[in-house]
């Protein structure tokens, strides 16, 4: 970790305004209520720490990917509640986050409030990383801290541009925790060191994938990317996720997990079924032997005993991306399975880490999120951060 990084811990806020980039990026339901307040939790160590040590905290967000300025669905002021009940203290909403009315609320506020600003990304000037809007930002606090680790891997306005305007600039409590748990995976990792991968598309995670094999002794494939693996062999994949483009490379993918001496575990067997829907028809095949009408939408039983057995037997455990459509039930045994067995090498001792939006929300959904080493808030930010990529967002704090 980068120890020239001011600590928080020796920074007061008494008296100050701090800007905190966090990352409020959470699902909305229909009705605009948040379906997970995880990095909403997550960000709390740090507010409480600007308000109890007497400084007020100005927050500022992105929500989704809008694309041309204001639209309502995009708009932070539907996390207020959620936001005041976890503080449990009022919040106050600035509806634009630079401009007279921000500024005017950032100065108005006192030790102990929360001001929230609209939508970064309102503002395209935010993700071209513009300066001057940066520099408008900054006039609204005091200190800025970042502590959205999610977005850390955008080079943006808000999460690196924005620091040279601070002389006191800082990590947050959650940023810290990230760094300090995806530490023990990238550094020494005790072994044997096992990933995971999952989820639908390999070319999301191609450089990460190859990268790992540099690293780990076990490397485990399922989900959706599987079926690639599968075709690449030789074998038949009916109407299964496929990347076509992706064969040759999932190929020196292999050879490469030869060369290093890296067990690479593939499905053995898979859950099919005739259409992509809980209800439809199911039935399970050899890996490589889908018939034509069929999907895979799940890791079969024997692959389940096959991957749990080897996860038992690591001390160190990366994972991303689910073993199948584990939103449908008839298709989330496989997803579980992993879970279980992390839990179980978790209580053994092992050290487990989550990341990924999806595989987080599987671990949440079976009830196991407290039962794991740690569950990162973030996904892509994670993975460039295992790639050896340095993080816009962690560089910007350097001194
Ligand atoms: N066999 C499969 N066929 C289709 N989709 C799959 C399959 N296995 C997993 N998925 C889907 O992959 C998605 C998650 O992929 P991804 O976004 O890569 O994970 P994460 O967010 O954890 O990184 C889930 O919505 C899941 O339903
Ligand atoms: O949710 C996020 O990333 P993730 O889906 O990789 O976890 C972050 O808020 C970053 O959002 P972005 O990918 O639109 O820049």
């Amino acid at each position: 970790m980068n120890l020239r990084i001011k600590n928080i811990d020796n920074l007061s806020f008494e008296g100050k305004k701090a800007l905190v980039r966090v990352d409020f990026n959470v699902p909305l339901d229909g009705e605009f209520q948040v379906t997970d307040d995880t990095r909403i939790q997550a960000a709390l160590p740090t507010i409480n720490k600007i308000l109890n040590d007497g400084g007020a905290a100005i927050l500022m967000s992105h929500l989704g990917r809008p694309k041309s300025g204001p639209e309502d669905k995009f708009s932070l002021k539907h996390i207020v509640l959620e936001l005041e009940k976890a503080l449990g203290r009022p919040v106050k909403f600035a509806p634009d986050c630079i401009g007279q009315e921000a500024e005017l609320l950032a100065e108005s506020l006192k030790p102990g409030e929360v001001l929230l600003l609209e939508n970064l990304r309102f503002y395209k000037e935010e993700e071209k990383g513009d300066v001057e809007f940066a520099e408008k930002l900054s006039k609204l606090g005091d200190i800025y801290v970042n502590d959205a680790f999610g977005t850390a891997h955008r080079a943006h306005a808000s999460t690196s541009v924005i620091a040279q305007f601070f002389n006191d600039k800082v990590c947050g409590y959650l940023m810290l925790s990230e760094l300090k748990n995806a530490e023990k995976v990238l550094g020494k990792p005790e072994r044997p060191y096992t990933a995971i991968m999952g989820g639908a598309k390999i070319s999301d995670k191609i450089l990460i994938i190859e990268k790992l094999l540099d690293n780990v002794d076990n490397l485990i494939i399922g989900g959706g990317m599987s079926y690639t693996f599968a075709k690449a062999q030789g074998g038949t994949v009916g109407d299964s996720l496929l990347e076509a483009d992706k064969l040759d490379f999932v190929l020196e993918l292999m050879a490469k997990a030869r060369k290093k001496g890296v067990n690479l575990l593939l499905p053995v067997d898979t859950v099919i079924s005739k259409a992509f829907a809980n209800d439809a028809e199911q039935g399970l095949a050899v890996s490589g032997e889908i018939p034509d009408g069929w999907m895979g939408l799940d890791i079969g039983p024997e692959t389940r005993k096959l991957f749990a057995e080897t996860i038992l037997n690591s001390k160190t455990i990366l994972w991303n991306g689910p073993m199948g459509v584990f939103e449908m039930e008839s298709f989330d045994k496989g997803t579980k399975a992993v879970a279980e067995a992390l839990v179980e090498a978790t209580k053994a001792g092992s050290y487990s880490l989550i990341g990924g939006g999806d595989s987080a929300a599987a671990i949440n959904k079976f009830g196991f999120g407290g039962d794991v080493s740690f569950v990162s808030t973030g996904g892509g930010a994670l993975l460039e951060h295992m790639e050896g990529k340095v993080l816009p967002g962690v560089a910007a704090l350097e001194p």
